[in-house]
Parts: C-alpha cells; structure tokens; sequence
C-alpha cells in the first residue's frame, strides 16, 4: 500500500483537510475530482449534464487507477468515488483509507449557502444530504481502514489527530 486516501460526504472537509494533512505529511496532494477535470478539459458540472453519471463515474474510476499506480501521495477523493464496488477495492488494496465523518445536519450547516456543489442546487439540500448519508454512509465505513470525526471538531484537530494516527502506524509513505 502506498497512498492515503480521504472519503467522505460532499463537504466533509477532503479537500481542505487532504491538502493541509499533505503538506504535514510531505506527501504531494492530489485531488481526483481536479485530475478528472484536468483529463476532461471541462468541468465535472458541465460532463455530468452533457454524458451523464454513468459516463462520469468511468472516467473517475479510470483516473482512480492511474493515480493509485503512480507514486506514493494524499488522494482526496469526489464524495461518490465509493459507489462502484472496483473503486471500493482498489481503495483499499492501494491505499491507508480515512473516512471523514460528518453527519447530514453538521454538514448542513456548513453548506447551506454552497452554490458550487451540484448535488446540493435542489430545493431541500438538508434531505438530500440525509439521503446521501443512508445510501453512502454504510459504503464508507467499509471501504475505510480509519474513521475520524469530521462534522464537530475543528479542522486544525482533525488534521492533528490523522498525522497521530499516521505516525502511529509507522509514518507517511516515501514519496
Ligand atoms: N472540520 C471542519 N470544520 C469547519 N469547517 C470545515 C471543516 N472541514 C471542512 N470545512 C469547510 O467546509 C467546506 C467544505 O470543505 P471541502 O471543500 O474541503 O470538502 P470536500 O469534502 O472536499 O467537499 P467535496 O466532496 O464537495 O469536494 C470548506 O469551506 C471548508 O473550509
Ligand atoms: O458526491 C458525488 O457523487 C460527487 C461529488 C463530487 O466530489 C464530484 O466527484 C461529483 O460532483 C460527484
Ligand atoms: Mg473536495
């Protein structure tokens, strides 16, 4: 296993915790909704409307593959990258797997305002955060080697309580 990989809900902090954790951990960040975008040349919004998902989640699980062939870094992953069973094992097989847990209503409460995330441009952001938790949140307890709460704790405790841990496991991978 080289990679550590960050799963969680659209939110739970991959992103902003994945870069900061990399920088500690003096891995290079990569993110796999960036890297599709980049391998697309256009955004994941305008894919998913023009293609569709099924479309999309090809070209994610195909990006998953390729980075988790390359060297050693910190994947932080698009919130549905857990859906297709190929995706669950290749995670795991190739990489320290953390799950950021947030609940529906802390993430709620952090997003209310997100224009950005388009799972969230619906009438009701707080069901659907819900219903993502019921359907996904099963997929990422069983793809994650980790759990860490994310939905509570501030950003600086869950970025030092991951490097413990990482430390604790004998230390970042050599990049
Ligand atoms: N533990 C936290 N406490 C408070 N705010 C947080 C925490 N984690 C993330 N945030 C904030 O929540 C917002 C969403 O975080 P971020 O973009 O990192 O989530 P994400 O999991 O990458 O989302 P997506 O799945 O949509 O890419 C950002 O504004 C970030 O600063
Ligand atoms: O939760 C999801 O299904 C998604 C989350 C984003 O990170 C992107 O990967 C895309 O918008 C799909
Ligand atoms: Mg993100």
């Amino acid at each position: 296993m080289t990679h550590i990989a960050l799963i969680g809900l659209p939110g739970s902090g991959k992103t902003t915790i994945g870069r900061q954790l990399a920088r500690r951990l003096g891995l290079p960040f990569v993110d796999t909704d960036e890297a599709i975008e980049q391998e697309l040349g256009c955004s994941i919004r305008d894919f998913f409307e023009a293609e569709g998902e099924v479309a999309f989640r090809d070209v994610e699980s195909r990006v998953l593959h390729r980075l988790t062939e390359g060297p050693p870094c910190l994947l932080s992953t698009g919130g549905g990258i857990v859906l297709r069973p190929e995706n669950r094992q290749r995670l795991r097989e190739a990489c320290r797997v953390v799950y950021l847990r947030a609940s529906a209503n802390d993430l709620f409460r952090r997003l209310r305002h997100d224009q950005k995330r388009p799972l969230l441009q619906v009438a009701d952001p707080l069901e659907r955060l819900k219903a993502l938790e019921a359907e996904r949140g099963p997929l990422y307890r069983e793809t994650a080697h980790f759990t860490v709460d994310a939905g509570r704790s501030h950003l600086h405790q869950v970025v030092n309580k991951l490097a413990a841990q990482i430390e604790l496991e004998g230390g970042a991978p050599e990049p």
